[in-house]
């Protein structure tokens, strides 16, 4: 029995879903051309779809899982279970319009004409927002839209804004957030749901290994206290004495996203020689 699970073939998602993939341990062939691949050391075959196929897939248990952006997800709507956000693929769906226009509201596209690839999120939205709009559907090149002429306004995914720049729009209303996601079939077997099981535990040690960072201090004994307080640690923070007397050596796990603040603390409150260690996995 092998898990099936469909990735981008290339496109923004293919390198972070492969390299995930790798940093759970899982060693699979990037074969050139290749569609269909196994992994060496664990049960699991690699199916290289357009993502836009990929829910379809899922849906029809042609695959198992799939690795996709929630914007497809969401515009495919098909019966498929999210699992899991991985935290690549970062972007979101927004609508923009020329950069010359005077947009203060939602009510400014009443009437007008909205080009987009994300026609169902699109009109779920403006249904939402009470707003009446024509939905123009094409398949790329969005930002060109309202420069030809083709319509008023546009909806499409932005992640550094620089394509709406370049293209002289300004973005005006944020639709959706996006990341990739694992979805999964909603029929899975036991013994598959065994394998998605054992793959999650290893996506999350990943995770979270990314989220937070190690970190080693030296400590004059008087401000121990004071300097542990700080720290939160996964149990709590180790201790060990220095060689020189009245100084210990902390070891502790910090939240990226707290890191800055408390190193700071940190310092004010006698900490010397910080180092900050990235960690590879994070098992709790
Ligand atoms: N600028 C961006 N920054 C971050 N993530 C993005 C960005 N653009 C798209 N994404 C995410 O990556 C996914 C794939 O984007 P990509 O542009 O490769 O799709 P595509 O051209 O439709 O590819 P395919 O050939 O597989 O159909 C999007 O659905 C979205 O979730
Ligand atoms: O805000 P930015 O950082 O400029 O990113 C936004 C652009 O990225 C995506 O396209 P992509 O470059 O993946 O090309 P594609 O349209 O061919 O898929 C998206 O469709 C936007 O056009
Ligand atoms: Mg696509």
């Amino acid at each position: 029995m092998v898990l099936r699970i469909a990735i981008q073939k290339s496109g923004r998602l293919n390198e972070d879903s492969m390299k995930l993939l790798k940093e759970c341990g899982i060693d699979i062939a990037n074969g050139v051309n290749k569609l269909r691949t196994e992994a060496s050391n664990f049960p699991i075959e690699v199916y290289f779809l357009r993502d836009d196929d990929i829910p379809q897939y899922v849906e029809d248990e042609v695959a198992d899982i799939g690795f996709v952006g929630e914007n497809v997800v969401y515009e495919k709507n098909k019966k498929v279970e999210v699992v899991e956000q991985l935290g690549f693929g970062k972007c979101r769906l927004s609508i923009a319009v020329s950069r010359n226009e005077v947009y203060n509201d939602v009510s400014y596209l009443h009437g007008k004409r909205i080009a987009t690839t994300y026609p169902v999120i699109v009109r779920k939205f403006m249904e939402e927002q009470g707003v009446d709009a024509e939905i123009h559907e094409i398949s790329g090149s969005v930002e060109i839209a309202p420069g030809i002429g083709l319509a008023h306004a546009i909806c499409d995914l932005v992640s550094s804004g620089s394509t709406l720049f370049m293209n002289g729009l300004k973005e005006v209303e944020t639709v959706l957030k996006s990341q990739a996601v694992l979805i999964k079939s909603s029929h899975l077997n036991e013994e598959k749901q065994r394998l998605l099981d054992k793959l999650l535990f290893r996506i999350k040690a990943v995770k979270r290994s990314k989220n937070n960072k190690y970190i080693l201090l030296n400590a004059p004994n008087d401000k121990l206290s004071e300097i542990i307080g700080l720290l939160p640690g996964m149990k709590s923070p180790t201790v060990l004495p220095l060689a020189e007397s009245g100084w210990s050596s902390v070891h502790s796990v910090l939240k990226e996203s707290d890191f800055w603040e408390i190193i700071e603390k940190l310092k004010e409150a006698g900490a010397q020689g910080i180092l900050v260690v990235p960690i590879e996995k994070m098992i709790i």
